[in-house]
């Protein structure tokens, strides 16, 4: 049975599947839509994506799509690690800019649930890391947004990577918070 685990902000979740080992190596169920129901977690995923990093600290982030193509996302690692961020933008929320951080990697064999409502974003913490995730909708360039990561209004602890940050244009060139397109 999955074992899910609420984090500290709004309905950010840990899922954490069960691994079989034997002396083959291992089996898990990576997602169970009926015992996720049974956790709470009721969603439909249209898409799946998966990226590949090939250094440490490529950061991609922080990114969300708006309404009417808002994600939940179920992100997972099966290869290498990521320091997984999330951050609040629904400005109605009480925890509106509050962000929050959960390493995600292979060897935990852990997933963490972002809702809609939340930009997110990860850097890479060892080179060669695959990151696997499922979304409830699907891409829309014309609704993508990239909210910039070392936005000092929203102060996310980002690690200290040796050698910096590898970041595409369009996050090296994101808004800040205050220009940013959010959620109510
Ligand atoms: C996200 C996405 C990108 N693309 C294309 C657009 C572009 O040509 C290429 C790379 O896109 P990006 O630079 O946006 O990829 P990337 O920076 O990896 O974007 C991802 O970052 C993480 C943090 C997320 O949360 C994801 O939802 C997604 O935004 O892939 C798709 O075709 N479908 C998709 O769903």
């Amino acid at each position: 049975m999955v074992e899910v685990r609420k984090l500290g902000l709004g309905d950010v979740l840990e899922i954490l599947p069960k691994k079989h080992g034997d002396h083959r190596g291992f089996f898990s169920e990576t997602y169970n839509a009926a015992e996720l129901k049974t956790a709470g977690v009721d969603l439909v995923f249209v898409q799946d994506n998966h990226s590949y990093s090939a250094a440490a600290g490529v950061l991609r982030g922080l990114h969300y799509q708006l309404p009417p193509f808002a994600q939940d996302k179920l992100v997972r690692v099966t290869r290498g690690a990521i320091l997984d961020v999330v951050v609040d933008i629904r400005r109605s929320s009480p925890t509106f800019g509050k962000w929050e951080a959960l390493e995600v990697s292979a060897e935990r064999w852990n997933q963490i649930l972002v809702p809609k409502g939340f930009a997110h974003g990860f850097v890479t913490l060892v080179p060669d890391t695959e990151v696997l995730y499922k979304v409830t909708n699907l891409y829309s360039k014309e609704h993508d947004r990239s909210l910039r990561f070392d936005d000092p209004a929203i102060g996310v602890a980002w690690p200290t990577i040796s050698g910096g940050f590898t970041l595409s244009d369009k996050d090296r060139n994101a808004p800040l918070l205050a220009n940013a397109d959010l959620f109510d």
